[in-house]
């Protein structure tokens, strides 16, 4: 194996849906002295991390329209060659995995030789929403698999979930992964130093037993309009068909074109806690587009029932009279 000066560090990092995994990797570059390339895992043909990921300028590559639960190899290895061919190549490769993602078909590609012979496994980090984590486990078990192989497990959200359920999190989170380091954050903030130079990965390595287990009834799918949105009929929405469905609608994340608002606004929502933020030095272009992913959901009716947001006016007027 070629030492490690001449191979590029790779980091895996992933978690279940919402964690906070683009959190960190936007954390790690703003603060780990060291330039990154970024690879990021997305389903659906519509890319969103790419565009939430900071300072990155041409260093990240998105692989969309993919499956919900992992990687193509081949798309994976042509992006890590990309990297590592650029002008500027970058002294370490964070990858981000879908969601739903099991990371053993990833670790074990990069451990592959003809892999392993440019690119140096580091670690896997798993984030945990500290608030989300029981019920996660419960009701897909992707994460537990998730868990499994971590080499740093980030009990993230600390501020959501309060200290009592940031201890029991802790306690399950070693349960499933003893050998870890667990080391908790709000916002995904921890020490770069517990999270690179692992090298976790210098011995060998064999997943466990493999289950290929999913959540049923898993869906994804993308919502676009054309014109800005009336922002009360647009809450009106949010409360009917994302925040009154916890159960069902997982993770929502997308951008917003809203009238009265020049920029673009991010949207995120984890079950039922959401973020819309502005975003400074934008200008939206009138259209909206919108990741969902969820359980049992009926993309037709979604699909209707945002379209319908067009029938109201973008005045300040609400399906009620006015606002
Ligand atoms: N209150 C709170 N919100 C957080 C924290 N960490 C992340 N978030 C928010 O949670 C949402 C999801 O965070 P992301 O970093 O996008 O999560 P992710 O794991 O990359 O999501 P997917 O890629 O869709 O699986 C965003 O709105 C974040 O701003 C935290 O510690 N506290």
């Amino acid at each position: 194996m070629p030492p490690r000066h001449d191979r590029i560090p790779v980091t895996v990092i992933g978690g279940f849906l919402g964690s906070g995994k683009t959190t960190l990797l936007n954390h790690l570059i703003r603060t780990a002295d060291r330039t990154f390339g970024v690879i990021v895992n997305e389903f659906g043909d519509q890319g969103i991390d790419g565009a939430l990921i900071q300072n990155l300028d041409d260093n990240v590559t998105e692989l969309t329209g993919g499956c919900l639960y992992c990687t193509a190899r081949h798309d994976l290895v042509a992006a890590l060659v990309r990297l590592a061919t650029h002008t500027r190549p970058p002294n370490h490769i964070l990858v981000e995995l879908s969601g739903l993602a099991d990371p053993a078909p990833v670790l074990q590609t990069l451990l592959t030789p003809d892999v392993s012979a440019v690119f140096e496994l580091d670690g896997l980090i798993t984030v945990v929403d500290a608030r989300n984590l029981h019920h996660t486990l419960q009701h897909h078990p992707e994460a537990a698999l998730q868990l499994a192989y971590a080499n740093v497990t980030v009990i993230n959200k600390a501020d959501l979930a309060g200290p009592d359920l940031v201890r029991q999190t802790c306690r399950t989170a070693l349960q499933l992964a003893p050998l870890a380091r667990t080391v908790t954050g709000t916002h995904s903030r921890v020490h770069a130093g517990h999270l690179l130079n692992l090298r976790a990965f210098c011995g060998p390595w064999r997943p466990h037993g493999h289950t290929h287990a999913h959540t049923p009834g898993l869906t994804s799918f993308t919502l676009r309009t054309h014109r800005p949105l009336n922002t009360p009929v647009w809450e009106r929405f949010l409360h009917t068909y994302v925040l009154s469905r916890p159960g069902d609608v997982l993770r929502v994340k997308g951008f917003l074109a809203l009238h009265g608002i020049p920029e673009r606004v991010t949207f995120q929502a984890v079950r039922d806690v959401f973020t819309a933020d502005v975003m400074p030095g934008t200008r939206h272009d009138g259209t909206s587009h919108l990741v969902l992913i969820g359980r049992d959901l009926n993309a037709q009716e979604y699909r209707e029932a945002f379209h319908a947001l067009h029938r109201w006016p973008t005045g300040p007027t609400t399906p009620h009279g006015r606002a």
